[in-house]
């Protein structure tokens, strides 16, 4: 299938709709807003990256937000999904399979027991606390990285919690969708 960007959005759409009753992707009563709520809060992911096709990893993908929007949005760039749930994976696969998204997988791990991928970027959204994130980004991303979390509300009170932070350097993008929310964008320094 060599779908346009809207008939994928819709396709997606229509398989979250379908699935969610049976593996609750997304909590049922945020379902009427879909479109408005989750996908066009992934989708500002899409125009904050840069535009470089460098491998991507999106981490407790879940239903695939953000990874499987940033998929539709970047169809050149190598995006790999990862999720513990067996059931989401098998989700994540039968969108990946049914929109044609060649540049996509989606692997079933714990993240904290995959081998570093020494990635140049790294999603995850709703996934964990930022004190239990940052290790993560730790571990897997690239001298030079960015780390790409998209926080709910409390998000300044996880990051008052969190220890030193002197190996990133922190830009706060502000939520479109929710005025309190907020894109952190930790760009890991290099060494030396
Ligand atoms: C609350 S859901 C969020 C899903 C999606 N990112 C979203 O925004 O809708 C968290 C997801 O992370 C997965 N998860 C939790 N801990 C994980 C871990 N240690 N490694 C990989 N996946 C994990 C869960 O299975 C679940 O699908």
């Amino acid at each position: 299938m060599n779908a346009s960007r809207e008939a994928r959005f819709a396709a997606y759409a229509a398989l979250l709709r379908k699935w969610n009753p049976s593996i609750n992707l997304v909590a049922p009563n945020s379902l009427a807003q879909l479109e408005d709520r989750h996908l066009a809060d992934s989708a500002q992911l899409a125009q904050l990256a840069p535009d470089d096709d460098e491998p991507w990893l999106d981490i407790g993908s879940g239903g695939g937000l953000p990874g499987l929007v940033l998929a539709i949005e970047q169809p050149d760039r190598p995006i790999r999904l990862v999720d513990s749930d067996g059931r989401k994976v098998a989700f994540l696969r039968t969108v990946i399979q049914s929109l044609g998204l060649s540049n996509c997988t989606a692997l079933q791990a714990r993240i904290e027991e995959l081998p570093p991928a020494s990635v140049r970027h790294i999603s995850a959204r709703a996934l964990a606390p930022l004190p239990r994130l940052v290790p993560y980004l730790d571990r897997h991303l690239a001298e030079g990285g960015t780390g790409w979390l998209l926080k709910g509300r409390n998000w300044q009170a996880e990051f008052e919690q969190l220890g030193s932070l002197d190996h990133y350097r922190l830009t706060v993008h502000p939520s479109r969708t929710d005025p309190q929310a907020a894109i952190l964008q930790l760009d890991r320094k290099t060494i030396g």
